[in-house]
């Protein structure tokens, strides 16, 4: 029923997967709602995939369905495109053709944003569009709307999160059942959390995309992925999480972007890798495919945004608002802020970074081992916190948790003592986060 005298504003979707088939599912089961919120009937005229005849999880008219994305967004009369197909091409082509047509731009696709976000914001300013992206952040979290509108009067110092569902819910499997990581990783792709390509989640990409777009919002200046320093999770092994367990700690996949002063004013760095933190620490009970963001600014001091970090339906939630929001604009022929005009801060390098390091070493069982690792990490400047001596004989192995120092004195530190004759082998190194 069209609850509005208003002429309906047409839309095209790009992409009828995990999340476009629950963008579809949405769009009819709460069709009365949208078009009193927007104020305008929102009607689906195209919905572009590549095999038409695949049976999806919501229904759509065979007719609606079209492998031809270019000539659906070319066709001049769309008011509104989503795009959830993912990817660089044809993604951003698409996405610039249905600007350059004259349609507002709903995107979640954040490999994009981050590799080339500048070139869509311009476009979407140059064609006097709106082009919304909450989805492309932690799912159904809004966080971008919060970066991008609430916080634009303060100063964002750090954001700190857990920004990929997949490799949270593997972890957090890793973690409680003792899960293998190729079955959790196969459980995580049936429920619709991974990438096409789940590599982008396992090894830190999407993550990475992520924080990318992150930093580039709160610290108002263009970040792209490659920017960011990254390392994902495949070389998470059962016994780290054990480790990691020992110490009362979990290991969870961390986003971390900060400002920073640079030798040359305000700089950023921006880092995706796992870390240990503290059971005690409110990241370490974000279970399964949820996710969650601390933001720190100087004047709203701590805000933590938390909630389903993947998924189709969660995903679909934070297209649809975006849907609203840019359909109203249209009717009322405005544009929501831009980001074109984002300045270039010098992004820092990841050996400048200030974090800690636990590190497992098997060592020769011997008088003067430990004063001669403790000499090592002194060597780099790196002074140590705790160590803790595990079993004896061909099994010793020393657990050494450092104080904090920059990576670059931890990962030389680690170097150095692979070269040294009374390590055996480097087990297990990984960052500690999350307390002094
Ligand atoms: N899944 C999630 O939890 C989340 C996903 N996202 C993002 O949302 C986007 C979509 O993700 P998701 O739904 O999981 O992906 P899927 O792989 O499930 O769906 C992709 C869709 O795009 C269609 N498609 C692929 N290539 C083309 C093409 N060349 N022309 C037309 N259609 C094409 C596919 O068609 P067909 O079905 O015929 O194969 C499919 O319908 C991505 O950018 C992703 O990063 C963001 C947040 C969460
Ligand atoms: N593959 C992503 C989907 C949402 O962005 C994830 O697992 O977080």
């Amino acid at each position: 029923m069209n609850t509005s005298s208003r002429k309906p504003l047409r839309l095209a979707l790009l992409g009828c997967g995990s999340v476009g088939s629950q963008v579809v599912r949405l769009l009819r089961e709460q069709a009365d709602d949208l078009t009193a919120r927007t104020g305008a009937e929102i009607e689906l005229v195209g919905v572009a995939v590549r095999r038409p005849d695949l049976q999806r999880d919501a229904e759509v008219p065979r007719e609606l369905l079209t492998t031809d994305a270019v000539g659906l967004v070319s066709r001049g009369d769309l008011d509104l495109v989503v795009e959830v197909i993912g990817g660089i091409e044809p993604a951003r082509s698409l996405i610039l053709t249905a600007l350059e047509n004259g349609a507002s731009v709903v995107t979640a696709n954040k490999a994009l944003l981050a590799e080339d976000g500048s070139t869509l914001f311009a476009a979407a300013e140059k064609a006097n569009r709106d082009l919304y992206y909450e989805a492309a952040v932690a799912g159904a979290i809004p966080i971008i709307r919060p970066l991008r509108e609430s916080l634009a009067g303060d100063r964002v110092r750090r954001v700190l999160g857990i920004v990929n569902g997949t490799t949270n819910f593997i972890l957090d499997k890793m973690d409680t059942l003792g899960s293998g990581f190729a079955e959790v990783l196969e459980e995580a792709q049936a429920l619709g959390y991974a990438e096409a390509d789940p590599t982008a989640d396992v090894e830190g990409y999407d993550a990475a995309a992520k924080a990318a777009i992150l930093a580039s919002l709160a610290f108002h200046t263009r970040v792209t992925a490659a920017d960011v320093y990254r390392e994902g999770i495949s070389e998470v092994s059962a016994s780290d999480v054990a480790s990691a367990r020992d110490m009362d700690s979990v290991v969870k996949l961390l986003a971390i972007c900060e400002l920073r002063d640079g030798p040359n004013g305000p700089a950023v760095s921006a880092r995706v890798h796992p870390a240990m933190i503290p059971r005690s620490h409110p990241l370490a009970s974000v279970r399964g495919a949820y996710n969650a963001v601390f933001v720190e600014s100087e004047a709203a001091g701590q805000l933590m945004f938390y909630g389903p970090g993947a998924g189709g339906s969660p995903t679909a939630s934070a297209v649809l608002g975006d849907l609203v929001t840019v359909a109203r604009n249209r009717l009322n022929d405005v544009r929501g802020p831009g980001e074109s005009a984002y300045a270039q801060c010098e992004v820092l390098p990841m050996g400048d970074t200030l974090t800690r390091y636990h590190v497992a070493l098997d060592v020769d069982d011997r008088t003067g081992v430990l004063a001669a690792v403790a000499q090592a990490f002194a060597e780099h400047g790196v002074s140590i916190q705790t160590v803790r001596q595990e079993g004896h004989g061909d099994d010793a192995q020393l657990v050494v948790v450092s104080h904090r120092a920059t990576d670059a004195a931890l990962s030389a530190t680690v170097e150095d003592l692979r070269a040294r004759d009374f390590v055996h082998d480097v087990s297990s190194v990984m960052r500690v986060e999350g307390d002094s």
